[in-house]
């Protein structure tokens, strides 16, 4: 009994962990920085408390441990003396890397993909979405088996244990690769039943937002389709879609939410997530939401453009939205060159008018009145195409409005 209460108080226990990243001549100290707070952030995310950050300067990883032996032997020293659960790496580990730095580190290693998988993990809400994250997590697991089979040998002494290990490795292979087999049958399962909802969709108008993680896409579905998302300042507040039918000016269109984008987000996962990013692919406009406030906003503006490259979903209506300007204002403001700022976000602004997009504030309802506007007319030329024979009632409809509901 003692020991089960002792179990679950340290399961309660916040873990505390140090974060790894290396500086290299292609990477500027202040994107390591960058990369630094997103890293905490992605933790903090997970309820892990930052305790310290370790950077090296390094111009070539080191192929055995990642970083070098002196940082190694520095960060192996401050983790015992600090009590520390866990070291997380910015970057993707090798197999051998973690067998190594676990020897010399004897602390749980883990890297960003295994980090953003644990919150995936933890988010998930629907049967799709946690079969998604289960088979990334054995995708995860398969290529890294042969680390854990060691580890266990080591346990049980290793010697003479060749043999048997290997024979043990293959079966856990096998159970792992029967595992993930399971899994994509049930996804296919399931995304045959959303291929038969979204085909009886097909007539309707379709819109998605997309974006990095927490620019504010939830919190723009709620105002946009007065639902009720969840929308809170973490990271992957959303990692399922969510589909709401909205009707402007008796223009009905489908308006989905869904899991933001992140640098380094793992292949595997992305692959898991297809049946949720379906909603994007299938989309006829995207939303693509900017947290313009954001010091690497441009970065993660591309990090969206090559995601949904890699889906293929470019080719379509794109609208950009840069959100919390009230915040980018704010900014400005602090940095003291308050008469400077409105004239600098009407220069961005009208620079960016031009190609579709808007300066707005989701949360303070900036502009919002523009934007409705702006996504009504995207929505209005689809529904000319699918439905020509509208027009006339279309086109009296659109030059008589001026609200929306
Ligand atoms: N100041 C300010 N905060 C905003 C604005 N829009 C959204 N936020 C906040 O930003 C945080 C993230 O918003 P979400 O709507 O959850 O963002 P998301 O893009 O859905 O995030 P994920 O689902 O985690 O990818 C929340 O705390 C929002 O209240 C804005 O215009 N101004
Ligand atoms: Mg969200």
């Amino acid at each position: 009994m003692i020991e089960k209460k002792n179990y679950i108080q340290t399961a309660k226990k916040k873990e505390r962990a140090v974060l790894a990243a290396i500086h290299t001549p292609q990477q500027s100290r202040e994107q390591t920085q960058e990369y630094l707070d997103e890293l905490a952030f992605l933790a903090e995310t997970a309820n892990v408390e930052v305790v310290k950050r370790f950077v090296q300067n390094l111009q070539k990883i080191d192929a055995k441990t990642f970083l070098g032996k002196g940082k190694i032997l520095e960060i192996a020293d401050f983790i015992q003396k600090n009590e520390i659960d866990t070291i997380i790496f910015d970057d993707e580990l090798t197999p051998s890397q973690v067998k190594h730095l676990e020897a010399i580190l004897k602390c749980k290693i883990l890297d960003r993909s295994l980090l953003i998988l644990n919150i995936f993990a933890q988010r998930a809400q629907t049967a799709q979405a946690k079969i998604q994250v289960e088979l990334a997590q054995y995708q995860y697991i398969l290529p890294r088996l042969t680390r854990m089979w060691s580890h266990l040998s080591k346990q049980r002494g290793g010697v003479g244990m060749r043999g048997p290990g290997e024979k043990e490795l293959e079966t856990d292979r096998r159970i792992v690769n029967d595992k993930i087999a399971l899994l994509k049958e049930k996804l296919a399962h399931i995304e045959r039943q959303s291929q038969t909802r979204r085909k009886a969709r097909n007539t309707m108008v379709r819109v998605a937002l997309v974006g990095y993680t927490n620019v504010g896409k939830s919190t723009l579905m709620n105002l946009l389709s007065k639902s009720n998302v969840f929308a809170e300042n973490k990271l992957f507040a959303t990692v399922d879609s969510t589909v709401r039918k909205v009707v402007w000016n008796r223009v009905p269109f489908l308006l989905s939410d869904t899991v933001g984008f992140i640098r380094k987000l793992p292949t595997t996962l992305i692959e898991c997530f297809k049946s949720t990013l379906a909603e994007i692919v299938e989309a006829d406009i995207l939303l693509h939401v900017v947290d313009i406030a954001h010091p690497s906003f441009e970065e993660q503006m591309q990090v969206v453009m090559q995601t949904l490259a890699e889906i293929k979903a470019v080719d379509k209506k794109i609208i950009t939205i840069f959100n919390k300007i009230d915040v980018l204002r704010e900014k400005i403001y602090q940095e003291a060159i308050p008469d400077e700022a409105p004239l600098h976000l009407q220069e961005i602004y009208a620079q960016k008018k031009a190609d579709n997009s808007l300066f707005i504030s989701a949360t303070k309802q900036e502009n919002i009145e523009a934007l409705r506007q702006m996504i009504f007319e995207a929505v209005s030329e689809r529904y000319f195409q699918i439905y020509p024979h509208n027009t006339e009632n279309f086109l009296q409809q659109f030059l008589m409005s001026h609200s929306f509901e």
